[in-house]
């Protein structure tokens, strides 16, 4: 699809006035990286199940505040493994939020995290975007990001997209300037005279409204969409950031039976080309995405399987599903 010039100019006039304001109010649009400079590559054995070895101290380390160095390149999957979690644990004061908890996401996988309430779901997304600190443990995105120490921007920067239970599209922007505003600030629109759109872009963009299905409705206020397109919309504000691991947090609430279809169907096109952690209730929807599931409850990982597996599982049952 080719965004014409005129398309394209209320994009660029809108951007002028609302930018800052914008990206300021939210999160999910551009984080600039801070301090990048490369990170010395950390060797891992041949056959390595899990992550680089690093010291307790350097895991658990405070950054002092200071933002340490993004490597430049992409998370390094060679290994196969996208996110590495090992013992990791989060104290909020006493309380156990997460209790050594060890996760290990492949490179490609699509995995559903469910749970009863205050099992902790919340707060693992937390730590794997560098909301929340890991009081112990460990956490690494590929071989080198180690998230106990970056930012929650230089984590978005290095490739993890996070969408909230609640949309925050911008309503009375049209659903293309909605995703124009979340791509790249360095990206959005070329230096030259005229306003057109870097070409980078416009097949990022392409490939978002692709996935996302709301090619029609471009024109369209985000404001006027149904509550599953305005989900779907963020999700295709996350697409244009270009993340390699993509965490969406009960994506099907409050939709309709139609729409949570529709979110499944674009789970697994996002699969294709991207890492997936879906934290979701519904067992429905569950059903139709799931590969591997993780249970979790107090904090820990209750169980680990396909969905039937955990379905049939005692202490899930006793803990979660009920009888
Ligand atoms: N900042 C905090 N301070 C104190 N306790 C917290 C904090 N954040 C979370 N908790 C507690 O940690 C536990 C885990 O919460 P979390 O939100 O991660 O659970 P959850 O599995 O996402 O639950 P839900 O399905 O209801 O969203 C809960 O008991 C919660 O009250």
């Amino acid at each position: 699809m080719l965004i014409t010039n005129a398309d394209t100019s209320n994009v660029a006039t809108s951007q002028k006035v609302t930018n800052d304001a914008l990206v300021k109010n939210n999160p999910s649009i551009n984080n600039p990286m801070k301090n990048s400079k490369n990170t010395p590559h950390i060797t891992v054995a041949e056959n390595t199940p899990t992550r680089p070895v690093t010291s307790l101290a350097e895991d658990c380390g405070d950054s002092g505040g200071l933002a340490h160095p993004v490597p430049k390149s992409g998370p390094d999957m060679r290994h196969g493994i996208a996110l590495y979690l090992e013992g990791v644990s989060v104290w909020f004061d006493s309380f156990r939020a997460l209790n050594d908890l060890s996760l290990y996401i492949e490179a490609g996988e699509l995995r559903c995290i469910i749970g009863p309430n205050g099992a902790g779901k919340t707060t693992l997304m937390d730590v794997i975007t560098g909301k929340t600190r890991p009081t112990k443990g460990s956490a690494f995105f590929g071989q080198v990001h180690n998230l106990a120490k970056l930012s929650t921007e230089e984590i978005a920067e290095a490739g993890i997209g996070r969408k909230f239970q609640k949309p925050t599209v911008f309503e009375k922007f049209t659903v293309l300037d909605n995703l124009m505003l979340a791509a790249p600030k360095d990206k959005r629109v070329s230096k030259s005279w005229f306003t057109r759109i870097d070409a980078e872009i416009q097949d990022t963009l392409d490939s978002t409204l692709e996935q996302i299905r709301l090619k029609e409705l471009i024109n369209k206020p985000a404001g006027l969409l149904s509550h599953g397109q305005k989900q779907w919309l963020e999700i295709g504000m996350l697409l244009m950031q270009r993340p390699k691991l993509i965490l969406l947090d009960e994506p099907v609430a409050g939709m309709t039976d139609a729409e949570t279809e529709h979110t499944a169907e674009l789970c697994l096109r996002l699969k294709k080309n991207h890492t997936l952690i879906v934290v979701e209730h519904d067992m429905t929807f569950i059903d139709a995405i799931s590969e591997k599931v993780t249970v979790l409850a107090n904090g820990a990982i209750l169980a680990e399987g396909t969905l039937s597996e955990v379905q049939n599982n005692e202490a899930v049952i006793e803990t979660y599903l009920g009888r």
